[in-house]
């Protein structure tokens, strides 16, 4: 994997991960969502609870533990606040408003990490230093990581150079995902493009609509509106008392955007590993 490697003084946390499955004959699942959550809103908390409910009714999966994963500062994308607060951010609505979610920041303090290698991480910490889970029979199980997304997310994978044949062959050949629908994002579309994985996506329709953004609140804060109910009121404290997101700076994000950001960094990719004769593939396969 390329890596710059853990941040400094990295723990995976792992203490509210139920190691004991409740029913041995179902397969044992680990949420991951990637995203930015500057900041993170009900919707992004509620997006695990749409996937177990999910999960309990139609799949034979046993969702054992999920994590919010803030991208790397070296997103850059606009709107970023640093990955400090957007850490501090989700760890106060894990602990506050959950008893199950937990925040890995691993991906957050270091370089950009890509989707696949961010899975395999949760992989190798899961799987290869904890050991899975245990039935309760106590037989060792391995426990399945899989992408928790909107469906605008699931949208841009069909769009030219956002992500590589090898990286979707990876995230959805290899682990799969569960894709929350999104209003302005037709479903369908996207998934249709992705035919050749469809047996690993899981569309979760949402029964109640809930269309809110990290832009709009972004939007609402800047232009002084209340955000209250729109995202846990100890995150809205937290904004308030440092003062967050009252800046002006562009808002919105596009493909375009996008698609630069990845060409940039396939550039990057290439002359490191042209000027390297070790280069390792960055992702496991
Ligand atoms: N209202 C929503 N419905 C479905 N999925 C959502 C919704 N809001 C966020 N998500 C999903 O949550 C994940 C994390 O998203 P991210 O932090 O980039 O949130 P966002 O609200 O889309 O941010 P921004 O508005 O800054 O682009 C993504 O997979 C995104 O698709
Ligand atoms: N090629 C890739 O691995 C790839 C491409 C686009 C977005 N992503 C990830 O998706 C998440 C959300 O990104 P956006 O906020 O741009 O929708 C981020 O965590 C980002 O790292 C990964």
């Amino acid at each position: 994997m390329s890596t710059d490697g853990p941040p400094n003084n990295y723990r995976f946390p792992h203490e509210r991960l139920r190691r004991v499955l409740q029913d041995a004959s179902k397969q044992p699942v680990v949420l991951v969502a990637c995203g930015s959550f500057s900041p993170v809103t009900y919707l992004h908390l509620r997006m695990f609870e749409m996937a177990i409910d999910y999960a309990r009714q139609n799949a034979d999966f046993e969702i054992v533990g999920g994590y919010l994963s803030p991208v790397s500062d070296m997103y850059k994308k606009p709107g970023l606040l640093s990955a400090e607060h957007r850490v501090n951010m989700c760890n106060i609505a894990a602990s506050r408003d959950s008893t199950w979610l937990m925040v890995d920041p691993w991906e957050a303090f270091q370089s950009y990490q890509r989707t696949a290698v961010v899975l395999d991480h949760f992989d190798h910490e899961i799987n290869d230093v904890l050991g899975g889970v245990q039935t309760e029979d106590g037989e060792h199980r391995r426990v399945r990581i899989m992408l928790l997304a909107g469906s605008d997310l699931i949208s841009t994978m069909s769009e030219p150079g956002v992500w590589s044949e090898e990286d979707l062959d990876h995230i959805l050949g290899r682990y799969g995902c569960f894709i929350v629908e999104r209003a302005g994002s037709d479903i369908t579309q996207a998934t249709d493009a992705l035919a050749k994985w469809r047996h690993n996506i899981y569309i979760i329709s949402q029964m109640i609509q809930n269309d809110v953004s990290s832009t709009k609140v972004r939007l609402f804060l800047r232009r002084g509106l209340s955000v209250r109910y729109l995202l846990p009121a100890s995150v809205i404290e937290y904004i308030d008392q440092n003062g967050l997101y009252l800046d002006e700076g562009p808002n919105h994000t596009d493909l375009q955007y996008r698609q630069q950001l990845h060409r940039d960094w396939d550039r990057e990719h290439e002359k490191s590993t042209a000027s390297s004769s070790t280069s390792a593939p960055s992702v496991k396969s």
